[in-house]
């Protein structure tokens, strides 16, 4: 079987080299650049690092090794994707559509199709069930990635391998030790690959600008402060406000009006909700209930965390809306629904929550 392993010179990705050699495969290494660094040298991703690394693994393990760059092709469905979403107010999900869009598409048609599997380092699992291949969650509930791979189709899910899934991150840390690779001591990387050592806001500041705003008390409509511009602030979003007397949390965003809501106190009710609207879900291997009458249960996530939530989900129109079973903190539009069956243990597919206040 010809594999093609996705390798980042960080720990996880070091040891699938390692597993897969163990299993026997010879599997030939690519090393994506991904950064931005080409763009008037302003972003710049840490990547020589990493590819000195990635390259000393090749070598440990006699394997191929290709440098290959989506440099563009990240711009262009990544990037651009992120000023888009924040522009219109939205909280994007740009590691998501790395997956999606990166890792698995452009990578895919140029040089992954040669290849019968591309392998990863991500905390997941796949299951084979009625003849079909299912995204399914990692061993290590704690590190699951599953939640950045919910936007992937049928096509990518039954091409992925993931030889560290079953594992728990201490047993990769360990193993990394044992064979002394270079990377087992290395952080854990922090996502959003194309800021690389910049600061957010400056990245958002050089795309969009400034424009200042009102930042308003949602409860008594007190203009408290000024804010710089909308896309500098994300619902759930605590830090960064310059507001005396907090904390205090985004709520609400008026884009039209250009005014931030914010509420105070350390565990303010307005920052929950229980309601989630998914919009233009897709399944990952096939669409599990059809079209359907009242409730499914479920178990699900909004974003990148080690829990899963309990819930229902109906189907009304194209909305999937999803009833929690418990309040969730920042339900924050243009960030996706990642939905799960029950155990929390087949990720079924997923969906964008939509935006209550556009008309
Ligand atoms: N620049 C890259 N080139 C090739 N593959 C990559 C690159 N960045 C990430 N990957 C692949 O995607 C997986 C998940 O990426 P993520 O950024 O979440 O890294 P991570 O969880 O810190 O893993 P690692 O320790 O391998 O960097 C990696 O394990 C690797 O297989």
């Amino acid at each position: 079987m010809k594999i093609a392993a996705l390798v980042s010179g960080g720990v996880d990705s070091s040891v699938v080299v390692h597993q897969l050699k163990e299993q026997g495969y010879d599997p030939t290494i690519f090393y994506i650049r991904i950064g931005m660094e080409d763009k008037d040298g302003y972003i710049d991703c840490p990547a020589e690092e990493d590819i000195e690394i990635t390259s000393y693994i090749a070598k440990k393990y006699g394997c191929k090794f290709e440098i290959v760059s989506l440099h563009e092709e990240y711009w262009e469905n990544v990037v651009s994707y992120t000023i888009e979403a924040v522009k219109r107010g939205l909280t994007p999900n740009p590691d998501m559509m790395c997956n999606k869009m990166i890792k698995f598409g452009c990578f895919e048609q140029n040089w992954g199709h040669e290849f019968d599997k591309i392998a990863t380092g991500h905390y997941a699992t796949t299951t084979e069930l009625n003849d079909k291949t299912w995204l399914s969650t990692a061993a290590d509930h704690v590190k699951d990635q599953t939640y950045f791979l919910g936007q992937i189709n049928y096509m990518q899910v039954s091409k992925l391998m993931f030889p560290i899934g079953h594992l728990q991150k201490s047993e990769v840390r360990a193993i990394a030790a044992q064979q002394g690779l270079p990377s087992a001591l290395r952080k854990d990387s922090q996502g959003i690959c194309f800021l690389g050592k910049i600061n957010y806001n400056d990245f958002i500041g050089r795309y969009l600008g400034e424009r200042p705003g009102k930042i308003v008390e949602l409860e008594t409509g007190k203009i408290l402060g000024k804010h710089n511009g909308y896309w500098y602030h994300t619902i759930g979003q605590r830090k960064g406000l310059g507001l005396s007397g907090g904390p205090w949390f985004v709520i609400k965003k008026d884009i039209k009006r250009n005014i931030i809501y914010v509420s105070n106190g350390y565990d303010p009710d307005t920052q929950y909700g229980k309601v989630v609207n998914l919009a233009g879900f897709s399944f990952i291997t096939e669409d599990i209930w059809g079209d359907f009458e009242g409730t499914r249960d479920i178990t699900f996530k909004v974003r990148h965390t080690p829990e899963f939530t309990r819930g229902k989900i109906e189907k009304i129109g194209d909305i999937y809306r999803i009833q929690s079973e418990e309040k969730i903190q920042g339900i924050a539009a243009g960030q996706f629904g990642v939905v799960y069956d029950e155990e929390s243990r087949l990720c079924l597919g997923s969906g964008v929550i939509a935006d209550e206040t556009a008309e």
